[in-house]
């Protein structure tokens, strides 16, 4: 599902006025029809409504769901903010519509003063003052309107973006005036900066309403963002032969785990078998030896010289893909191992972990990577990678995006959506995961399931996809097995056959 910016909504509004043709105040009205069957829905009128309006045309829905909850016997006060004295056209016609409508017992125009009426808990707050169209940060008397609307109990609706916050970029902005809604009902899409974890707060509980932009309209206009969709997994996912052997179907290499750490080591190599690879060899330093046979003897063991590190370079030339990073320390003697070992493969490869801090206290190391690297950092590991300290995600996401194209990588960024940021400067977000996921582990499985796609055949872009979804996936049906406070890293591993099962099933 593509993530269109404000810019592009209000391209598509015009695209759907002029083609459909739908007249523009009727497209509004549209839209005040599902947001007012998507309140009644879950709120009986007996709820005591206030609705506060903009002087844009987020206020003009705020004015036409005014006038049809009135319509259907709500109380309702309505405030409109017109302070600069400029209302947009649709608007201005919906002002006209609720002054006409006799339901309406209570409309104040606010053009200076403003007396703030009583909020209370059991009522609802309608926040329609802006949209996708705000353009700097609130302040004066609308911050002020938003920190009386926060700090009150009443439920808090917003229509379409809780008012204060940007579409895209919050960098720069207020958090302080930014509303905090209860619901948000998103009209047709959800923005970009819903996608960021900081914001999670002001947008409460997300919904999207169907308004029918058109269809045309959406498919021509591309957009660098974009939310992973199942579907558009199925036409890569790659099938076994019947009469394929273990030599068909790749040799990963995992070179993981400093002693102390040999479970990183462990839950990579597991999850890389659990991905339909062939077989694996791992490569780990000489103490974790007889933990690895024990605890994963389907693995070739590439016992390092050292005890307890990382420390030479394996030849890599019967490999089809490497996973380097998990639990693998940042001794000296492992950086140079490592950017030995990316000189000398020609596999794709997947950084991780420790494997990503190495090249951070590297970075002139970066340059020297090959096109087409994969690259699975954390936040705080991006931070390092990048040099730099971002105040949010959208700045993180930006510079992720420009390393990208910069280094021809491809860079997941791990969180609650986590984002591939690809070359072609394209990012995608992944809609699956949980928050039992954020354990000890979970990292180390990603990095395996990657390089099994890898090795198993699959392209860079499609390993990432496949690799980022399962992996949610896999921790979805954990936690909706266990529960999500008590998912573990091996968890993942355990349900990887049924994320991958869901998926062949629909498609073979
Ligand atoms: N396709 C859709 O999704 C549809 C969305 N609709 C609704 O329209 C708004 C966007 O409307 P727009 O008029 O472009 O913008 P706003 O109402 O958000 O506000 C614009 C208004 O506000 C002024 N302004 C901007 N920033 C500030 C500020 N910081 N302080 C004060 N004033 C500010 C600006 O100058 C304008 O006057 C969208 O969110 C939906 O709710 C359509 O109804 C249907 C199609
Ligand atoms: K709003």
């Amino acid at each position: 599902m593509k993530i269109f910016t404000g810019a592009q909504i209000r391209e598509l509004d015009k695209y759907t006025i002029e083609h459909e043709p739908i007249k523009s105040i009727d497209l509004m009205e549209r839209a005040a029809r599902a947001l007012t069957r998507a309140i009644t829905d879950r709120w009986g009128n007996c709820t005591k409504v206030v609705v506060f309006a903009g002087p844009g045309n987020n206020g003009g829905d705020a004015l036409a769901v005014a006038r049809m909850l009135a319509e259907r016997k709500y109380s309702v006060s309505v405030y409109l903010f017109n302070i600069s004295g400029k209302l947009s056209d649709d608007c201005t016609t919906n002002r006209q519509r609720l002054t006409e409508c006799k339901a309406v017992k209570e409309f104040t125009e606010v053009i200076n003063e403003f007396d703030p009426p009583k909020l209370e808990s059991g009522m609802l707050v309608v926040d329609g003052l802006f949209g996708s169209g705000l353009n700097k940060p609130l302040a004066g008397g609308f911050a002020s309107l938003v920190k009386y609307i926060n700090q009150s109990s009443a439920t808090v609706v917003s229509i379409d973006v809780p008012s204060g916050l940007m579409t895209e970029d919050n960098t720069y902005n207020v958090r302080a005036n930014i509303i905090k809604a209860n619901v948000t009902f998103t009209l047709q899409n959800k923005k970009l900066s819903f996608f960021f974890p900081e914001n999670q707060k002001f947008i409460g509980e997300l919904n999207v309403l169907d308004i029918g932009l058109s269809k045309d309209g959406m498919k021509s206009l591309s957009t660098h963002y974009s939310v992973l969709e199942e579907s558009e997994l199925y036409p890569r996912i790659l099938h076994r032969g019947d009469y394929s052997h273990k030599g068909d179907m790749g040799h990963a290499l995992i070179i993981a785990g400093s002693y102390g750490m040999a479970g990183a080591a462990i839950l990579a190599t597991k999850a890389c078998l659990r991905s339909g690879v062939g077989k694996v060899t791992v490569c780990t330093p000489r103490r974790n030896n007889d933990i690895m046979q024990v605890s994963v003897p389907e693995a070739v063991m590439c016992i390092d010289k050292e005890e307890t590190y990382f420390s030479e370079a394996v030849d890599a030339t019967d490999f089809d893909a490497i996973g380097i990073g998990p639990g693998l320390g940042q001794q000296e003697s492992s950086a140079i191992a490592l950017i030995t070992q990316i000189r000398r493969t020609q596999a794709p490869i997947v950084i991780d972990a420790d494997g990503l801090n190495m090249l951070s206290s590297h970075r002139a190391w970066l340059q020297q990577l090959p096109h087409g690297i994969i690259m699975t950092p954390h936040p705080k590991e991006y931070e390092r990678l990048a040099g730099n300290h971002f105040s949010d995600s959208y700045e993180r996401l930006a510079s992720a995006m420009d390393m990208a194209e910069r280094l021809h990588a491809f860079i997941i960024l791990k969180g609650h959506y986590s984002a591939l940021c690809m070359p072609d400067g394209n990012i995608v977000f992944n809609p699956t995961g949980n928050a039992g996921m954020a354990t000890a582990g979970s990292g180390d499985v990603l990095t395996g399931i990657i390089t099994g796609l890898l090795a198993r055949g699959y392209k860079q872009a499609d390993a990432c996809l496949l690799g980022m979804y399962l992996h949610g996936l896999s921790g979805d049906i954990a936690a909706q097995s266990l529960g999500v406070e008590s998912v573990v890293a091996s968890d993942l591993i355990n349900y990887l056959p049924q994320a991958f099962k869901h998926l062949y099933g629909i498609v073979s």
